[in-house]
């Protein structure tokens, strides 16, 4: 079974187009874990455009289900990840002025940098995670840094899934078989959504998490927090 966590960055978003408090984020989280999901992402980026490093913080006593904290390792980041303590941080390498994250790591050129922050993140008891591309090379040398797990970087997968789904997946199954035989644990996120996720747990094996945001919250204007998280579950099932 693929665990679905839910990324609230696009809540936070709204919330902060008026600068009050709806939609609020506490209860949003309370009633997505209630709907099912086995988890929450929140993805802070600097200008804290969305998710805010306080929210990380109001959120770690709110959170019962798994926390996981993305983001590039700048110091803020991860003076806040190793305050908050979350179950996962998942480490992204995305530029400030970056819309959304856009690459996975270079897991060789940026070795003993990832090295360094994943030992400073599993001494404190948080797994770890890197963000790559679905390039069995880069996962290999993820295994190197000391981390848990990947998360493939599926924004490529979404693109190409409704040309043909069977192009789509194979990067990433060779991506997940690669990533099996160096012990590495599988997540994945990014563009996922109810037409092409049910495809991608299938065919690539061993996938632990998925992560989605931007189109989870799309569909629930239409459909409700409630059915469209039903609706991933028993897809991933
Ligand atoms: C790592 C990843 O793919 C997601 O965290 C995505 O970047 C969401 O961030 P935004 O909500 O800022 O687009
Ligand atoms: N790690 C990916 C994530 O949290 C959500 O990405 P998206 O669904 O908002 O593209």
């Amino acid at each position: 079974m693929t665990r679905l966590s839910v990324n609230i960055n696009k809540l936070a978003t709204l919330r902060n187009a008026r600068g009050g408090n709806q939609p609020d984020l506490i209860k949003s989280t309370r009633d997505i874990e209630a709907f099912g999901a086995q988890g929450i992402t929140i993805h802070p980026r600097p200008d804290e455009r969305h998710i805010r490093y306080q929210d990380a913080r109001d959120l770690k006593s709110v959170v019962t289900t798994e926390f996981n904290i993305e983001g590039n390792p700048i110091p803020s980041f991860c003076d806040l990840v190793l305050e908050v303590k979350p179950d996962q941080v998942t480490l992204v390498p995305d530029a400030p002025d970056a819309i959304t994250s856009n690459a996975g790591w270079d897991t060789r050129k940026h070795q003993k940098h990832l090295q360094d922050i994943i030992a400073t993140f599993k001494a404190s008891g948080i797994r770890t995670s890197i963000f790559v591309d679905p390039d069995p090379e880069m996962v290999r040398a993820a295994a190197d840094t000391g981390t848990d797990r990947v998360e493939l970087y599926t924004e490529s997968y979404a693109t190409a899934f409704p040309a043909d789904a069977e192009a789509a997946v194979l990067p990433f199954r060779k991506a997940g078989e690669a990533a099996a035989a160096v012990g590495l644990g599988l997540n994945a996120g990014h563009d996922l959504n109810l037409d092409n996720i049910a495809w991608f747990a299938q065919e690539v094996p061993g996938l632990l998490e998925v992560s989605i945001g931007h189109a989870l919250i799309c569909e629930a204007i239409y459909d409700g927090l409630e059915s469209v998280i039903a609706a991933y579950l028993k897809k991933l099932s």
